[in-house]
């Protein structure tokens, strides 16, 4: 007998029989909100949950001592010097979060055409790192590989003549990598969309005797407007010089994206990353079906930034709209999500047992 969708399909257009259906009643074999009836129904059925394990915390840093300070577009977001955040990375421990990403706020005075605080190995970045993984060695520590953080322009590569170099900018961020590698970092995550850059890191790493530290590649990072918050946060936001469209991708297209991740499969990369989330959800799907590598997505500051606010003006249910946010990327197909969110949704979730 054939089956589709869970129902033969000899049985789909019969009605029923003469004289079953009660008065007053739809003639209906198939009643879909049966298994929507109660709580323990709805669970028995539940297609996709989302854990604290899919949780990756981004973290703002900057220098100074016992500072915690607002992101004004990103409301309940702070910068942290590095004592905040090894308390944070305490709280992530015991939410049972598995890793946190860090993102330094670069001063003014430090920041030049060539980005080379990145490439200090006792920048803010890797301080925490440090600092972070004395205390509590059994967190995850992402770093992120780009140079906008130290450039004055703002860009994550090289500039000449306005425009951005390539190779010559993979020669700095292996530097970069190797820096924050060495400091502790677990994860090195490039999200810079140079050409090249995973296979030279991954040899910079290699050579160093760093064979253990992974690469999660973000590999099909689209020129988005939602990253508006994200570089008020780091300082960029101002002196950021024209966009990043000829680096990050065209939101239009999606077969590119597969050869991006494809590419970064190919050099090393241990985990693949799409960004932004929510409105690359397809992507993300194409992602996990074409190519089964552990896929993570990036619910990124814009998207952080809509529903806080909007939850803050009382226009939605600010924790039902942050979870529904959250398991849409389970749905998706992706492994786990960065999410600024992270905290909150943890402690959501061990409330709920
Ligand atoms: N290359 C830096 C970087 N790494 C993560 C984000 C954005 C994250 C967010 O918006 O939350 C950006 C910004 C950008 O590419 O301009
Ligand atoms: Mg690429």
């Amino acid at each position: 007998m054939a089956i589709k969708y869970g129902r033969p399909i000899e049985l789909r257009e019969v009605s029923r029989r003469e004289g079953t259906a009660v008065p007053h009643t739809l003639d209906l074999t198939v009643r879909p909100r049966r298994n929507r009836k109660a709580e323990w129904a709805r669970r028995m059925v539940r297609e996709n949950v989302l854990t604290t394990d899919d949780l990756i915390w981004p973290l703002f840093l900057i220098d100074g001592n016992n500072k915690r300070e607002q992101v004004a577009s990103m409301p309940g977001v702070e910068r942290l010097s590095v004592d905040q955040a090894v308390r944070e990375a305490e709280r992530a421990m015991k939410l049972t979060i598995p890793c946190i990403a860090l993102f330094p706020y670069t001063e003014p005075s430090l920041r030049d055409e060539e980005g080379s605080e990145a490439t200090n190995p006792n920048n803010l970045v890797c301080q925490a790192v440090r600092a972070i993984k004395k205390e509590f060695p059994e967190i995850g520590v992402l770093c992120d590989v780009a140079l906008d953080p130290f450039t004055s322009h703002g860009h994550d590569g090289l500039i000449s003549d306005g425009k951005i170099l390539n190779d010559e900018t993979v020669a700095v961020l292996v530097r970069q990598a190797l820096v924050q590698a060495e400091a502790g970092c677990d994860i090195i995550a490039p999200s810079d969309m140079m050409d090249g850059r995973v296979a030279a890191i991954r040899e910079g790493l290699d050579r160093s005797g760093l064979l253990d530290v992974q690469i999660m590649a973000y590999a099909a990072k689209y020129a988005s407007a939602f990253y508006g918050p994200f570089r008020d946060a780091i300082g960029s936001a101002k002196t950021l010089t024209g966009d990043k469209r000829t680096y990050q991708m065209d939101s239009a297209n999606t077969d590119e994206a597969l050869r991006e991740v494809e590419l970064d499969i190919a050099e090393g990369a241990d985990m693949v990353m799409v960004k932004p989330g929510m409105p690359y959800l397809d992507v993300v799907r194409r992602v996990k079906d074409t190519f089964a590598m552990p896929t993570f997505a990036y619910q990124v500051s814009g998207e952080y930034a809509m529903i806080a606010a909007a939850a803050n003006n009382g226009w939605l249910d600010g924790e039902r709209a942050m979870m529904e946010s959250l398991l849409a990327f389970k749905r998706a197909g992706a492994d786990g999500v960065l999410s600024y969110f992270a905290p909150k949704a943890a402690e959501k979730l061990r409330s709920q047992g």
